[in-house]
C-alpha cells in the first residue's frame, strides 16, 4: 500500500495595476516546466508561513517589496514531478518595480495573452476576470 503523497505548498502572488493588468514571469532554464508562463512565488519553507514565503520570493526573483496581499483562491494539481497546492493572493501595494533578478522574462498582461501557462495557472486568468474562485455558473 502506498502512503497518500503530501502536496507541496506553494505560495503565489497576482500583483494588480489599477487598471487591472497582473505580472507574469517566464520560468527559468532547468526547472520543470521551463519557458512557461506563472505567476511569481515558489515552495513554503518549513516555518514559514505562506504570506512570509509570498514575500520572500518576491523579494528574491524581482525585487519587490509585497506591503499587503489578500489570500484568494486555492488550487491543488497533480504533476508528473510533483503534487502541489497553490495558495493564490492578490497584492495591490508593492513596493519597487519589477526586476529580472534571476533571469527570467515578466510581462504585465491584459487582455493579450502570453502562451504557454502553467496547466494549473490557465483557469486563474478567467477566474481574475470574473473575480470568482470558480468558473461555474451560481
Ligand atoms: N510560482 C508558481 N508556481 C506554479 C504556478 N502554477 C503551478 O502549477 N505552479 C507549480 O508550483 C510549483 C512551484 O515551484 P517552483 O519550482 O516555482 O518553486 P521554487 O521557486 O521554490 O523552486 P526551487 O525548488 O527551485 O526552490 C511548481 O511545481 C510549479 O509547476 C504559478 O502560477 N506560479
Amino acid at each position: 500500500m502506498t502512503a497518500p503523497v503530501k502536496p507541496i505548498d506553494v505560495a503565489v502572488g497576482i500583483l494588480m495595476k489599477p487598471n487591472g493588468d497582473v505580472l507574469l514571469g517566464q520560468r527559468p532554464p532547468g526547472k520543470p516546466y521551463a519557458g512557461y508562463w506563472e505567476f511569481p512565488g515558489g515552495k513554503v519553507d518549513p516555518g514559514e508561513t505562506v504570506l512570509e514565503a509570498l514575500k520572500r520570493e518576491f523579494m528574491e526573483e524581482l525585487g519587490i517589496e509585497v506591503l499587503s496581499a489578500d489570500e484568494w483562491c486555492g488550487v491543488e494539481h497533480v504533476y508528473e514531478h510533483a503534487h502541489v497546492r497553490l495558495h493564490f493572493f492578490i497584492s495591490r501595494d508593492w513596493r519597487g518595480e519589477p526586476q529580472s533578478l534571476e533571469g527570467q522574462a515578466f510581462a504585465w498582461q491584459g487582455e493579450v495573452g502570453v502562451e504557454p501557462l502553467l496547466p494549473a495557472t490557465i483557469p486563474l486568468l478567467q477566474w481574475i476576470s470574473r473575480d470568482a474562485c470558480s468558473t461555474v455558473d451560481a
